[in-house]
C-alpha cells in the first residue's frame, strides 16, 4: 500500500501500522506492507518512519504495480484529487480522510469508484475515531434517517469550552487547539465554520441518498461569538456549541419529506442537554431514524492517534474486500431532495437588546416581533436605568422571519444596540 502526506495523522498511521504488523496481518489474513510515503520534504527527520520509504513523486507512487491500496493524508482539493483519481483508474482501493474534497467534489470520486470498481473508504473524515460514516452507510441503510445532528468539529469545541469552563481567550484556545494537532492546516477552516459543513455535507449526502456539496450548507463559524454571548448562555443555563444539523423537512403528504436543511451555526443549548457536557475536542452527533430512534456517537473527533485509527479501519475493510474478492458499498444519491434555503428553516432565537429603560419599550419590542409574525416565548429585563438589557427568547419560526426581527429591531430608537443574537437548539 501507498500512503500520501506524512503529517499529524500520517505519522501515527505508519506507527500503528508497524506496530500493530501481526495482528493486522492476521486480521486481513495476509501481510500489509507499506510501498512508499509521498512527502514534499523528504530531508525532514520523521521518527520511526524509514527513510528509504520516501518519495516526492505521489504521481508515480499511486500507480505502482505493487501498491494496490492508496492512502491520502494529504488535505486540500488538489493534488489529492487527482491522485486519488489516477488511484483509482489504475485499479486501486482507495482510502482518504479528507472531508474537504469530499464535500467539493464528492461527486467525481464516487463516480470514479463505480466507474472503476474500486472502494473507496472515509470514516476519518467525519467525527474522526468515531464509528459514524460506516453505520450511516451500511447498519442503518435499511432504515430512514430523519435528523443528524452534533458537534463535529474538535478544534472550535475545544476553543468555545476553554471560553466557557476558564473564560479563556479565543486566540490562545485556538492556538493550544493548533499545538494538539486538532486544527486543520488553515485554521480558518475551523473557525469559519468550513470544516463543520464539509462534514454536514457528507453526513446529509449518507443520511438522506441525496446530493450535498459543500456549497449547499448555510455556514456561520465561531469567530462572531463573543464574551457577551457566552456570558448570556451561561446565565440562560445554557451553552454555546457550533452544531452540524441535517433535517429532512416533511411535507404533509410526502414521506420523503419536502427537502432537506443542512446547516452549520453556533446555538445555544441547555446545559442539560448531552451535547453541552461534550468537552474540549471531543465529538459527538445525534442519529434520529424511524425505526432505530435516536442514536448517540461519541468520541474523539480530531487528533493524530484517534483519526489514524479510522483510517487503519478502513484499511483492514479494503484489505479483507481485496483478500477475499468482495467490494465496499457504493454511493447512492437516488432521493435527490432539493437542499432548502436557509430562511425556510425553522428555528428559535435568543435575542439580547441594550435599550432606553422608559415606559412603553417593552411594547415596542413586542410590536416588532408581531409584525414579523414572531412569538416570544419568554423575556426578561436585566439592570435597569442605562444599564438595562431586554432578553427575548422566541418560540420557533422561520429563519427569515427571525432574522427580518433583528434587523427591525436594529432601526428601533429606543434599541441602542443588539448585542447578541444566538440560535437555540435542542431544548424542545
Ligand atoms: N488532524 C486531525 O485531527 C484530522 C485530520 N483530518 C484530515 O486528514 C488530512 C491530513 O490532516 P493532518 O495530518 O492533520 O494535516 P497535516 O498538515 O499535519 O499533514 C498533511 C501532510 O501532507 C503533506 N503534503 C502536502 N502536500 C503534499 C503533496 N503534494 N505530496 C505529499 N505530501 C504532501 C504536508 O507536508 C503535511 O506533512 C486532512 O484532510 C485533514 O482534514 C481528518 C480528521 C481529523
Ligand atoms: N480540524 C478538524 C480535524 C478533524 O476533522 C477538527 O478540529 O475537528
Ligand atoms: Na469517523
Amino acid at each position: 500500500m501507498a500512503l500520501l502526506g506524512c503529517g499529524v495523522v500520517g505519522t501515527e498511521v505508519v506507527r500503528l501500522l508497524r506496530d500493530q504488523a501481526d495482528d493486522l496481518a492476521a486480521r486481513v489474513g495476509a501481510p500489509l506492507e507499506l510501498a512508499g510515503i509521498a512527502v514534499r520534504r523528504p530531508d525532514r527527520v520523521r521518527q520511526g518512519v524509514d527513510p528509504a520509504l520516501l518519495t516526492t513523486d505521489a504521481h508515480a507512487l499511486v500507480t505502482r504495480d505493487d501498491v494496490d491500496i492508496v492512502i491520502e493524508v494529504i488535505g486540500g482539493i488538489e493534488p489529492a484529487r487527482s491522485l486519488l483519481l489516477e488511484a483509482m483508474k489504475s485499479g486501486k482501493s482507495v482510502i482518504t480522510a479528507n472531508k474537504a474534497l469530499l464535500a467539493e467534489d464528492g461527486a467525481t470520486l464516487f463516480a470514479a469508484a463505480r466507474e472503476y470498481g474500486a472502494d473507496l473508504y472515509y470514516e476519518a473524515s467525519v467525527a474522526g475515531a468515531i464509528p459514524l460514516l460506516r453505520p450511516l452507510r451500511e447498519s442503518l441503510v435499511g432504515d430512514h434517517v430523519h435528523r443528524v445532528l452534533g458537534i463535529v468539529n474538535g478544534t472550535t469545541n475545544y476553543i468555545l469550552d476553554q471560553m466557557d469552563t476558564h473564560g479563556a481567550g479565543f486566540n490562545e484556545a485556538l492556538q493550544e487547539a493548533q499545538a494538539l494537532g486538532y486544527a486543520e492546516a488553515d485554521p480558518t477552516a475551523d473557525v469559519e465554520g468550513f470544516d463543520a459543513a464539509a462534514k454536514a455535507a457528507i453526513l446529509a449526502q449518507l443520511a438522506f441518498h441525496t446530493p450535498v456539496s459543500a456549497a449547499d450548507v448555510h455556514r456561520e463559524g465561531i469567530t462572531e461569538v463573543t464574551s457577551a454571548d457566552v456570558a448570556g448562555a451561561k446565565a440562560m443555563d445554557s451553552v454555546v456549541k457550533l452544531l452540524a444539523i441535517c433535517e429532512r423537512i416533511p411535507s404533509p403528504d410526502g414521506r420523503n419529506g419536502r427537502g432537506v436543511s443542512v446547516r452549520v451555526y453556533p446555538a445555544m443549548i441547555p446545559r442539560s442537554h448531552p451535547l453541552a457536557s461534550v468537552r474540549e475536542a471531543y465529538n459527538a452527533v445525534f442519529v434520529e431514524a424511524e425505526s432505530a430512534g435516536s442514536l448517540m456517537f461519541y468520541g474523539a473527533g480530531a487528533g493524530g492517534a484517534p483519526t489514524a485509527s479510522a483510517v487503519l479501519g478502513d484499511l483492514v475493510a479494503v484489505a479483507r474486500n481485496l483478500v477475499g474478492g468482495a467490494s465496499g458499498p457504493v454511493e447512492v444519491t437516488y432521493a435527490s431532495l432539493p437542499v432548502l434555503p436557509m430562511g425556510e428553516t425553522v428555528t428559535r432565537y435568543y435575542i439580547q437588546l441594550d435599550v432606553a429603560d422608559q415606559a412603553g419599550v417593552l411594547a415596542t419590542v413586542a410590536e416588532e416581533f408581531a409584525r414579523h409574525g414572531v412569538s416570544i416565548q419568554a423575556v426578561r429585563q436585566v439592570g435597569f436605568g442605562d444599564d438595562a438589557q431586554l432578553v427575548v427568547v422566541t418560540h420557533r419560526a422561520p429563519d427569515a422571519a427571525l432574522s427580518a426581527t433583528v434587523r427591525g429591531l436594529r432601526g428601533l430608537d429606543i434599541v441602542r444596540e443588539v448585542s447578541s443574537v444566538m440560535r437555540v437548539e435542542a431544548d424542545e
